[in-house]
């Protein structure tokens, strides 16, 4: 009751609630320092150093809370965001670098169809039965057209199957000829002999908020707080010596954001350099850094920042 009672006042921020987004998320709140304590079994807590309550939903339904206006700010997959059709509902703020998949169509490897034509007229089973049902429409529709049957009765529909999980099942057990679901490294495709002939979109998590939230202020804080974890989790520190004969070179290895700090050594010779390089080719831009003569290279964590 306490907790209802305090919710008016406070901005209201949808996590999924479990599922493939929900520990990045919780790592994401960690860093930008929103703490709460979340009671068993409730699906509401109270951050305690800002006003904010946490609402803990099933990612498919925040890009619809979202959109309605019920939530402010919610972080949830673009896919889902595309399957409530909220595109327009809501505000994009960041793309949050994981969760990254692409929605495809997939049909067994064996005597499959050979492209979306030739489902045509079959069942395809999917959760995704909005963005499914749009795709089919416009191949049916096509294909329709092609041969000469638009807008007759001959006109083929291909007939979508509503599955809410384990999708992947559905062709070897006889449901359907077909499916629409999500692939990232695809083990779950290919452990149930599927491959995927197109992909209908590519998705990550995103933070979206409502057009009109309630504390547009604290909306602009949180995104700020989330876009320096992100950019952390993005960039270390790099910090090494070299001789100022190399340093025009080894500025163009290690640019930083604006331009390299760089100090003087006792020895007027050399000098130190340090810069935030981007993490995913450290190693190269370490041996680039060796292969001009650099020394003592240290790499450092970045644990926030604001760039
Ligand atoms: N294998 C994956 N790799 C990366 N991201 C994924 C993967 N599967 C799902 N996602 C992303 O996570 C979102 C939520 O998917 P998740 O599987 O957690 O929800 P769900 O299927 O509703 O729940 P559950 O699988 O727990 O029943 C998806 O909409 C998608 O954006
Ligand atoms: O390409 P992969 O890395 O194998 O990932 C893809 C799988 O991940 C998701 O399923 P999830 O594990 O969420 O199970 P679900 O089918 O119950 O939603 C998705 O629905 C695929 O089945
Ligand atoms: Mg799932």
């Amino acid at each position: 009751m306490e907790l209802i009672k305090d919710l008016p006042d406070r901005l209201l921020f949808a996590i999924p609630k479990k599922g493939r987004l929900h520990s990045a998320c919780l790592s994401l709140l960690e860093g930008a320092d929103i703490q709460f304590h979340r009671k068993n079994r409730l699906d509401i807590a109270l951050v305690k150093n800002l006003p904010i309550a946490l609402v803990f939903l099933p990612a498919g339904d925040i890009a619809k809370f979202v959109g309605e206006g019920n939530v402010d700010l919610g972080i949830t997959g673009q896919d889902m965001v595309a399957e409530a059709e909220a595109q327009d509902k809501v505000t994009e703020i960041l793309e949050l670098g994981f969760g990254k998949c692409r929605l495809c169509v997939q049909v067994p490897v064996k005597n499959g169809a050979a492209s979306v034509d030739d489902l045509v007229g079959k069942r395809i089973a999917t959760s995704f039965e909005g963005i499914s049902k749009k795709f089919f429409d416009e191949v049916d529709a096509k294909v329709a057209t092609a041969n000469g049957t638009a807008g007759t009765d001959a006109q083929k529909k291909t007939e979508l199957v509503f599955v809410s999980g384990s999708v992947e099942a559905a062709c070897a057990l006889g449901l359907a000829d077909g499916i629409v679901d999500l692939v990232e490294s695809g083990e779950t495709m290919q452990a149930a002999g599927l491959h995927d002939i197109v992909t209908i979109l590519s998705s990550q998590a995103v933070l979206i908020a409502s057009k009109k939230p309630s504390h547009p202020d604290l909306v602009q804080t949180i995104a700020g707080r989330i876009k320096g974890v992100i950019a952390a989790q993005k960039y270390v520190y790099i910090n090494y010596n070299v001789e100022r004969k190399h340093l025009k070179e080894a500025s163009i290895i290690t640019p930083g954001r604006q331009a390299p700090t760089v100090s003087p050594l006792e020895n007027p010779e050399w000098v130190a350099v340090s810069s935030m390089v981007l993490k995913h080719n450290v190693a190269q831009t370490m041996d680039d850094l060796e292969a001009i003569g650099a020394r003592d290279i240290l790499l450092f964590a970045i644990q926030n920042c604001r760039v």
